[in-house]
């Protein structure tokens, strides 16, 4: 399990150039491993964050990805609200990933069996053994400490037996999601958090200086966690920090 790395940025602006810095870097070791790069985003502002500068990056072989979504709502993949969408108008616009190997939701199966479905689209690309082990999973993190739609004191925390859930009763509209859980997000071989703005503060306090329990402080990884912050969220916050090297 990895211990938490954090780097602190002096504006998300820096944040963009860390991110594609790493993903050059993670997605060439996996693409000359196994031929494919395998990664999970989320929705809020990480889209617009990460493709700042990963949009126009031409070193990376994009047709190699294979793109999945850490929490995704069920809704049509044109609608405001998806996550997709946000990723499409800021990232797969601009980059040439296949779309057939962007893995989006069914919008018209009911949420639970949207999570079923979405959990054979993951075994088409991991295999029905085993968990499947993302090269690098990108989550957010909402004021409360959720991440990805696991939100606090929700059942969803202690579900070990599936790789997708699904919920109707999300505290943060829409209700109806789908979510990676814990035992897949955990198993990624890297998980970089990214968390801007004041509004973070406080809970990374509680989180790294507290040790309290929230959904984004049970995220660990196998090999690297990684969270991408600005100054304002970490203000207050005593915990060791780096700057990242590009
Ligand atoms: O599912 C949702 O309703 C949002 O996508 C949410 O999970 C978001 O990712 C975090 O709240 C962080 O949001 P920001 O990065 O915009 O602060």
């Amino acid at each position: 399990m990895a211990t938490p790395t954090i780097y602190v940025s002096p504006t998300s602006a820096h944040i963009s150039a860390s991110l594609n810095h790493l993903i050059t870097r993670l997605s060439a070791t996996s693409i000359s491993r196994s031929n494919k790069f395998t990664v999970a985003i989320s929705g809020g502002s990480l889209p617009k964050i990460l493709a700042a500068d990963l949009k126009s990056n031409t070193t990376i072989d994009f047709t190699k990805w294979h793109v999945f979504f850490a929490d995704e709502r069920v809704v049509p993949i044109d609608h405001d609200d998806s996550n997709f969408k946000a990723a499409k108008e800021t990232l797969f616009a601009h980059v040439p990933i296949p779309r057939e190997q962007i893995y989006t939701v069914e919008p018209s199966l009911s949420h639970d069996k949207a999570a079923e479905e979405y959990t054979q689209q993951l075994k088409k690309v991991f295999g029905a053994d085993g968990i499947p082990q993302f090269d690098l999973i990108l989550l957010g993190m909402g004021p409360d400490g959720h991440t990805c739609s696991l939100f606090p004191g929700h059942p969803l925390l202690e579900v070990e037996d599936r790789w997708v859930a699904s919920l109707d009763d999300s505290p943060k509209p829409p209700p109806q999601r789908i979510t990676l859980t814990y035992p897949v997000v955990n198993n990624a071989e890297t998980v970089a958090f990214v968390a801007t703005g004041e509004g973070k503060a406080e809970v990374l306090h509680k989180i790294f200086d507290l040790k309290e329990d929230f959904p984004s402080g049970r995220v660990t990884a196998k090999k690297n966690l990684l969270w991408f912050v600005d100054e304002p969220a970490m203000k207050g916050v005593q915990f060791q920090t780096k700057s990242y090297q590009l």
